[in-house]
């Protein structure tokens, strides 16, 4: 029989009315008696952890939730975390760094409409959490709507839509048809040694879009704010604007300090390659990181737990040349 731990965080899945709009307030055990699951065939635990709009999950949150499941994890074959939807991505990216070789599923999901609603989509995407949980996988992932995909892939890209996740630059490893559950094992997350909890992040990371005409000095603003990693979403491929207002020198000088600047690109989909253009060859020359293919929310992440484990950039620079959970592709 397998076992399987529920942990309740909140979200819109756990939300009901009140005069300020919705608030999270069921706990697991009101989250199961609406879905009437009859599980006889698992032994499930529950645990409410967290009771939170996703808005105010923070990284203090992320290594709360990342030491509990460091602590269970033996004990259980699959984890289900019900978790509000607008930072989930950023929660599955933050526990897929944190957490070396799970040797478990984790599966993040919730809902656009709250449980306690006739219409749901919590009652189907529970249902398939429940059933991931139960497969032979390891690592940390999102379920929506039908799809099974990676923690570091997941975006959330539509506000209201029950398809509010797409998997980003690597397709989704389980879909829901007529076989059931399909997984496409081949794709999922492999074990390369023993589980391993690094629960070190760095805060002072700020994740900026570039705009056209954008002043470089607000990368001073961030350096005298003691921030020491930022993400630059550029443009297409990979530029940066350097007439007029030169953007690339004040990185250069902004890298010079010691600060570890990450470049991935505005468009959703596809790989950045800052080696294509001028625009983005001279960024590359002074130190700059490429992100390649990784979401924004799986740079961000990344970033701030490679600078919660080292303060050398050298080293940032080899954490971003690795691929720890098929978070990025490189080439
Ligand atoms: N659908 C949702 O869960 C949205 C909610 N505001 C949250 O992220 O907690």
């Amino acid at each position: 029989m397998k076992k399987l731990l529920l942990i309740t965080t909140g979200g819109t899945i756990a939300s009901s009315p009140s005069d300020e709009g919705l608030i999270p307030a069921l706990n697991s055990q009101e989250l199961l008696s609406i879905l009437g699951l009859r599980e006889e065939h698992i032994q499930l635990d529950c645990e409410d952890l967290l009771n939170l709009d996703s808005s105010n999950m923070q990284p203090e949150e992320w290594k709360l939730i990342a030491r509990r499941i460091y602590e269970v994890y033996a004990d259980y074959d699959g984890i289900i975390l019900t978790h509000g939807t607008d930072t989930m991505a950023y929660t599955a990216s933050a526990l897929s760094f944190m957490l070396h070789n799970l040797p478990i599923p984790v599966i993040l999901t919730g809902s656009q409409l709250p449980l306690l609603h006739p219409l749901s989509d919590g009652v189907d995407n529970i249902r398939l959490a429940f059933a991931a949980a139960q497969c032979a996988l390891h690592g940390v992932y999102i379920c929506f709507n039908r799809k099974l995909m990676l923690g570091t892939r997941a975006v959330k890209v539509r506000t209201m839509n029950f398809d509010a996740f797409e998997s980003v630059n690597a397709q989704p490893i389980g879909i829901v048809d007529a076989r059931g559950l399909h997984i496409y094992e081949k794709d999922a997350i492999s074990l390369k040694g023993k589980c391993e909890l690094y629960d070190d992040l760095c805060e002072d990371v700020y994740l900026m879009k570039l705009t056209p005409g954008m002043n470089p000095e607000i990368l001073d603003v961030l350096a005298n704010m003691n921030y020491r990693g930022i993400v630059i979403e550029a443009f297409g491929a990979g530029g940066i604007h350097f007439i007029r207002r030169d953007l690339i020198s004040k990185l250069e000088e902004i890298v010079a300090k010691g600060i570890s600047v990450v470049v991935c690109s505005q468009c959703l989909y596809e790989n950045s390659d800052f080696s294509i253009y001028q625009t983005g060859q001279k960024v590359l020359r002074h130190g700059v990181i490429q992100g390649y293919d990784m979401t924004s929310e799986a740079c961000l992440t990344k970033l701030m737990w490679a600078l919660g484990q080292t303060a050398d950039p050298q080293t940032v620079k080899e954490i971003f040349a690795t691929n720890y959970v098929n978070e990025i592709t490189l080439k």
